[in-house]
């Protein structure tokens, strides 16, 4: 059933699948024999990642990061905050960071500056949703689920102040909502 908070569903949970089962099938080929380290950037990317990796048919590593560049609100604040850091180190090894999101790409042009300090052998993005009109840094993702339009999203991952997260599908909220 739709929450009453959704105008609009965007991609469906059976979409969604598809689209998982298709980024797994190209990172199964690109990563055999290489035991990449799968970071899921908290809290949004953590659907995506859990399925993502049971659609990727090699050998891999998970390990996770939390970063904060939003507050409560809906704006990117500039600033990119390790709230919690890998277990792992990253020296030497390929990593793939999922996101579900990339918006004005400030998140991860500060987690790949980071990684390559940290001598990371390769460094690989896939996001299952890319919002490339708002992009405010020139960063691209190797892999991408979707093109988003500029419209503000929750389910899957995605929330408004916490909230929506749990949703199986990505809809565009109500103005309502957030106004
Ligand atoms: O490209 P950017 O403008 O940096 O925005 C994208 C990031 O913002 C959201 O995370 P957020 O920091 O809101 O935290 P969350 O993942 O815990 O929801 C989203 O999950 C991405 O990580
Ligand atoms: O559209 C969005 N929805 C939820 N979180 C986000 N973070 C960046 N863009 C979005
Ligand atoms: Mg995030």
């Amino acid at each position: 059933m739709l929450h009453p908070d959704i105008k609009e569903v965007l991609y469906s949970e059976e979409y969604i699948k598809e689209v998982v089962k298709g980024l797994g099938s190209q990172l199964t080929e690109a990563y055999e024999g290489k035991n990449p380290l799968v970071i899921c950037v908290l809290k949004g990317a953590v659907m995506f990642m859990t399925d993502l990796t049971r659609a990727m048919a090699c050998d891999l590593e998970l390990d996770f990061m939390d970063v904060s560049s939003y507050g409560a609100g809906m704006e990117s604040s500039g600033e990119v905050k390790i709230l919690k850091d890998l277990d792992t180190s990253v020296e030497g090894r390929h990593l793939v960071i999922v996101e579900d999101i990339i918006d004005t790409g400030r998140t991860l042009n500060s987690l790949i500056e980071l990684f390559k300090y940290r001598k990371a052998a390769s460094i690989q993005i896939v996001t299952l949703l890319d919002k490339k009109e708002r992009r405010v840094v020139d960063l691209q993702a190797d892999y991408i689920g979707v093109n988003v339009p500029d419209e503000f999203v929750v389910g899957y991952g995605l929330d408004f102040n916490e909230k929506y997260r749990n949703l199986p599908y990505i809809g565009v909220l109500k103005k309502e909502v957030y106004e």
